[in-house]
C-alpha cells in the first residue's frame, strides 16, 4: 500500500484550513501552521467542513496536527502557500528555513505575482502557481464552508501531477495547465469585485442581485480588460461566457440578470469575499495586488486606470482608518 502522502498547509485560515481539511478527511497527512487564536479554536472545536453539495465532515480537535511555526523535521510531498499576499515574502522565508531544498509549494493565493516574490526571497524551495475559483468562509468557530462552485487550477508540474489524485479523492480536483497565467488574469478580473463587495457590507450573492453594484463591478472589469488586451494578454475565460458578453450581462436591469446569469448566482446566501472579511476585521486587505495590479498595468502602457485608482484610494482610506475605541 502506497503511505499517505503528506502536505503542510501554511496559513492555516478559510482556504488553507477547508482545502487542508478535506485532504486529511480523504486520509492524506496534513500539518497546519496558523496564527495562535486560529489554532486554539482549532482546538476548542476541531475542523468542519461542509460544501454546497452537501459535505459535512468533521475533524476532531485531537485529529488535528496544528503548529504556530513550520515544524522541524518536517518533509511535506506539497505545501500549500493560503496566506494573504501581504504575508507572502515572510512565510515564503520561513519554509525556506525549516524545509528541505526543492520542496514544492504551491501558492493557492489570489494576484498575479506570489510566486515570483517568494521566488525571490525563498530561492530554495519549488515555486507553483494555483488558483481558487470558489469562496470558502469561515461560517461558524473551526466550520468552513464552500459557497460557491468552480475547480482548482495549477501549473503543470511532476510534484503536482503526483498529488491531483488525492485532491481528486479529497473532492476538490486539481486541474493542470501547461500555463496558468491566462487563468490568472482572469481571476483577477472576477477578483475586482472583492473591494465592491467588501464596501457593499452585503453578502456576494445579494450585491450581485443589486444593479448600482454590479455597474461598479464591470467599470472596473472593462477597464481592466481593455489594459490587458492593450498588453496583448488575453485572459482566460473562468465562466461560461466571454468577458464582453459577461460586462454587458452585468449591465441589464436585474430582473433580466438573473434570469441570464443564473449560473454566476449559485453561490450560498452567506457567501462573501475575502476582502470583505479583511476590512470588517481591520486588517490589510489585498486592494494592492487586484485593482492595484490595474493601475501599475496601466502606467506601464502610459495610460491611466481611474476607476481602480479610485477603488484602490477607497479601499485604503478605510484600512488605514484608526478604529475608534467606544
Ligand atoms: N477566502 C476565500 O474565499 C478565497 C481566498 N483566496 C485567496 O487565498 C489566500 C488566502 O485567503 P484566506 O484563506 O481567505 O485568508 P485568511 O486570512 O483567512 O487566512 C490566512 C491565515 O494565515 C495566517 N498567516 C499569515 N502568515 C502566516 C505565517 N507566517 N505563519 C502562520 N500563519 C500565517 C494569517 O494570519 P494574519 O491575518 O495574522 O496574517 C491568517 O490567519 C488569499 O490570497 C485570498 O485572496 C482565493 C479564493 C477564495
Ligand atoms: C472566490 C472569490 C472570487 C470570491 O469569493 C475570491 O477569490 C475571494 O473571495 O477572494
Amino acid at each position: 500500500m502506497k503511505p499517505a502522502p503528506r502536505f503542510l498547509v501554511m496559513g492555516a485560515g478559510s482556504v488553507g484550513c477547508y482545502l487542508g481539511g478535506c485532504l486529511q478527511h480523504a486520509g492524506a497527512q496534513v500539518d497546519f501552521v496558523g496564527r495562535p487564536l486560529v489554532l486554539q479554536t482549532l482546538r476548542t472545536h476541531g475542523l468542519r467542513l461542509s460544501d454546497r453539495d452537501g459535505r459535512n465532515q468533521f475533524l476532531a480537535p485531537a485529529q488535528l496536527r496544528l503548529h504556530e511555526q513550520v515544524p522541524t523535521a518536517c518533509h511535506p510531498d506539497l505545501v500549500l502557500l493560503c496566506v494573504k499576499s501581504r504575508a507572502t515574502e515572510a512565510a515564503a522565508q520561513e519554509l525556506e528555513r525549516h524545509l528541505a531544498a526543492g520542496t514544492p509549494v504551491l501558492s493557492l493565493q489570489n494576484g498575479l505575482h506570489n510566486v515570483t516574490l517568494a521566488q525571490a526571497v525563498a530561492p530554495g524551495l519549488n515555486w507553483l502557481a494555483g488558483m481558487v475559483p470558489f469562496n470558502i468562509a469561515e461560517i461558524g468557530p473551526g466550520c468552513f464552508h464552500r459557497g460557491s462552485d468552480g475547480q482548482l487550477a495549477a501549473e503543470e508540474h511532476a510534484p503536482l501531477a503526483r498529488s491531483a489524485d488525492w485532491f481528486a479523492q479529497a473532492g476538490v480536483p486539481l486541474a493542470l495547465h501547461a500555463d496558468l497565467k491566462p487563468i490568472q488574469r482572469g481571476k483577477l478580473l472576477l477578483n475586482l469585485n472583492n473591494p465592491v463587495n467588501a464596501l457593499s457590507g452585503l453578502p456576494l450573492r445579494a450585491q450581485l442581485l443589486d444593479a448600482g453594484y454590479r455597474q461598479q463591478f464591470a467599470g472596473l472589469m472593462r477597464e481592466a480588460l481593455a489594459l490587458m488586451r492593450l498588453d496583448g494578454a488575453e485572459p482566460a475565460a473562468l465562466t461560461p461566457l466571454p468577458w464582453n458578453l459577461l460586462i454587458r450581462i452585468l449591465c441589464l436591469p436585474t430582473p433580466l440578470f438573473r434570469l441570464i446569469a443564473a449560473r454566476l448566482l449559485r453561490i450560498d446566501p452567506q457567501a462573501r469575499s475575502s476582502m470583505a472579511d479583511d476590512l470588517a476585521a481591520g486588517r490589510p486587505t489585498e486592494i494592492d495586488v487586484l485593482c492595484g495590479e490595474i493601475v501599475r498595468l496601466a502606467e506601464r502602457l502610459g495610460r491611466r486606470a481611474p476607476l481602480n485608482e479610485a477603488m484602490v484610494a477607497r479601499i485604503q482610506t478605510l484600512s488605514t482608518r484608526p478604529t475608534t475605541t467606544p
